[in-house]
């Protein structure tokens, strides 16, 4: 589905992606895991076209995409749900769930909106309620919400556990397993990296720029490598 060939990036003159190659095939989670500043936001930010890129190749089912605005990459099917949960704060919950959704003039959108709520209950019952007033987690998971709501075909997910508590965690990575049963391919950009690679049917490492290991997410938890440097496990 989503083929990234040799893809280079820079800030002014400091190159932040020094050719990555990666792939993602349709129905997969893929985890993007690595240290502060190895350039994982960098690269979702390229694949959806906010962050312009210097040199290398991105194909979405076949096509490249890489000059094309964010907005026809949405159009193809490509959603990120950026780092921070971002919602609109003085909106309420259905409010923002319903922005997810301008693009579409189908009559599932109600439908959607439900499954949402199954996956989140808590946002069921906070519907009418400003999404300003939210805690943290519940804002993360109406920033998922409202992109599930475009119905995507690849969901770029920037540090979905970002500042929450283990339990709300388990409930967003619970969430991820979900999607993929419903068939959405995922692309997760994971601090929390043991957890993330746990879900995920394959996983890459990045290292300053580039992909220093990558393989099957529990081969990459195994790896003795991986783990000293990464996982924080001896
Ligand atoms: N807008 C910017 N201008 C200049 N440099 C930037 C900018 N955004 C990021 N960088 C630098 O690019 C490098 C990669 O940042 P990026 O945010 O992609 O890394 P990351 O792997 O997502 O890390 P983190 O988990 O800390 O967000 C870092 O050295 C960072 O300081």
């Amino acid at each position: 589905m989503l083929e990234v060939r040799d893809l280079r990036s820079a800030y002014g003159r400091i190159e932040v992606l020094k050719g990555v190659s990666l792939d993602v095939k349709a129905g997969e989670v893929v985890a993007l895991v690595g240290s502060n500043g190895a350039g994982k936001t960098t690269l979702l930010r390229s694949l959806s076209g906010v962050q312009p890129i210097t040199g290398g190749e991105i194909l979405f089912n076949g096509q490249r995409i890489d000059r094309l605005p964010p907005h026809r990459r949405v159009e193809l099917g490509i959603t990120q749900s950026p780092e921070g949960r971002q919602v609109f704060g003085p909106l309420t919950v259905e409010d923002n769930l319903r922005l997810g959704a301008y693009r579409r003039r189908d009559k599932e959108i109600g439908q959607d909106r439900d499954r949402v709520f199954a996956m989140f209950p808590v946002l069921a019952e906070k519907r009418h309620l400003l999404a300003g007033g939210l805690s943290g987690g519940q804002q993360q998971m109406l920033a998922i919400g409202r992109a599930l709501m475009g119905r995507p075909k690849l969901l770029l997910l920037d540090e979905p556990s970002l500042g929450l508590s283990p339990l709300l965690v388990d409930q967003i990575l619970d969430a991820i397993v979900s999607l993929r049963r419903d068939g959405i391919t995922v692309l997760l950009v994971e601090q929390n990296a043991s957890a993330a690679l746990a879900i995920a049917d394959r996983g890459y490492v990045l290292e300053t720029g580039k992909v220093a290991f990558s393989g099957a997410g529990s081969a990459l938890l195994a790896d003795p490598q991986v783990k000293a440097a990464y996982l924080g496990i001896d």
